[in-house]
């Protein structure tokens, strides 16, 4: 019997894929990008000089990088000895968005197309929202428009606090995101009001709800928690999470994993904040995981806190610290144990906007039963899945080619 742990860098993606100018996304490379900048002296804080990943690097990084691009990242090399074994995959679902990436490296392409709020304002139809607010005993509302999460805050916290009516925005993704304070709004009460939401939602098609909580007094110190709450649909079929869960395998989900699966085929569940508390959890999860278990960290934070907020500098420190805490994974591996570093998405920080960019991701294996080599391109995130159906000698699914 085996385990698996997929360290899933949200948003860490590795160039732009064939299709990517469906998207507007042609030369978007978020590793790339980030790699460039570095060398250049462009990302100075906390940090210096070209990005160092001497981990990341020996099971695969750069090779896999190169072979998504054509080029070498920035202050990388090809030569030294590779440990893993690396490819990079292109994503067969329609959108670029989280839970699409998810579903698919779990087996599940989504193959329809969502629903969107493409209008950049007046975003929502009255219908909706009047449903909405109805139904939660609420009488207006504040956005109703595409935003960035932290921008709005700063145009619209302090109204929202005066006033209670909640934030609605939006993005490029099939979301419906509502910022409310913690304190004067109440936590359980935008946990409600999302829920109402959901359901509302159900005709639209829209993948995901999300509650964006935030704490502060004024636009000068508003922050985002940790509380934040992802409200996604059901993936459309079973993914490798419900077969292995059927199996009476364990799959334990770190950080926002259980949410973006709609808590379907998630057996055990830890929650935490920040990337150093990710990297804990996750560990502690190994140390305790016992055969049959899948441990499935989502490291929203390079998403969230540095590619949405085309934070190059912080991107940079952050893959910098993931990549100091890999020894403590490896040297807690048992014989059959494998582990996948991926991507659901790429989020370029130098790219115009604030939305995903449509970028290959790449795909790591490493373990100390498997052999390093070159597992070039993967035509879909699916072969993940694929892979975990066959380490855990599961009925194969539809979608995918194992690269085991
Ligand atoms: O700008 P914030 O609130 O972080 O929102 C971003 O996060 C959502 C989920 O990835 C995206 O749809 C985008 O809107
Ligand atoms: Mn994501
Ligand atoms: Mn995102």
């Amino acid at each position: 019997m085996a385990r698996a742990i997929v360290l899933m860098m949200d948003s860490f993606g590795v160039g732009a894929t064939a299709d990517a100018d469906k998207f507007g996304d042609v030369g978007a490379d978020t590793f790339g990008s980030i790699a460039r900048v570095c060398a250049e002296g462009g990302a100075e804080v906390g940090r210096s000089g070209p990005l160092s990943l001497p981990n990341l690097s020996r099971l695969g990084l750069a090779r896999l990088a190169y072979g998504s691009t054509g080029k070498v990242p920035a202050g990388f090399n090809l030569e030294e000895e590779v440990v893993g074994a690396y490819g990079f995959a292109a994503e067969l679902s329609s959108g670029k968005d989280t839970p699409s990436g998810h579903w698919e490296m779990a087996g599940v392409p989504v193959l329809f197309d969502w629903g969107y709020f493409t209008d950049k304002q007046n975003s929502f139809p009255k219908e909706l929202t009047d449903k909405i607010l109805k139904r939660a005993g609420l009488t207006e509302f504040l956005g109703n428009c595409h935003a960035s999460g932290t921008v709005i805050l700063e145009r619209l916290g302090e109204e929202h606090m005066r006033t209670g009516a909640p934030i609605f925005y939006t993005s490029a993704d099939s979301v419906f995101q509502i910022a409310c304070h913690e304190e004067t709004f109440g936590l359980e009460k935008l946990y409600e009001l999302c829920q109402i939401a959901r359901e509302e939602l159900t005709p639209y098609n829209i993948g995901r709800v999300i509650a964006r909580p935030f704490v502060g007094q004024s636009a000068m110190d508003f922050a985002r928690t940790g509380n934040r709450k992802d409200y996604a649909v059901k993936p459309p079929a079973p993914t490798v999470l419900d077969k292995l869960a059927e199996d009476g395998g364990s799959v334990i989900s770190v950080g926002k994993i259980a949410d973006i699966y709609a808590h379907s085929g998630i057996t055990d569940m830890v929650k935490a904040t920040g990337l150093e508390a990710l990297w804990d959890a996750t560990l502690k999860a190994v140390d305790e995981a016992k055969d049959h278990s899948l441990v499935f960290t989502n490291f929203v934070d390079f998403d969230s806190s540095y590619g949405h907020r085309r934070d190059l500098n912080g991107y940079a420190s952050a893959l910098e610290y993931f990549d100091t805490r890999l020894p403590e994974l490896m040297e807690r591996l048992k014989a059959d144990d494998i582990v996948i570093i991926t991507a659901d998405h790429g989020c370029d920080p130098t790219w115009t906007g604030t939305d995903h960019t449509r970028e290959h991701v790449p795909v790591i294996l490493f373990g100390p039963g498997v052999t390093p080599g070159d597992l070039g391109k993967r035509d879909t995130f699916a072969d993940i899945g694929q892979s975990l159906a066959s380490h855990f000698r599961l009925t194969p699914m539809e979608y995918g080619t194992s690269f085991l």
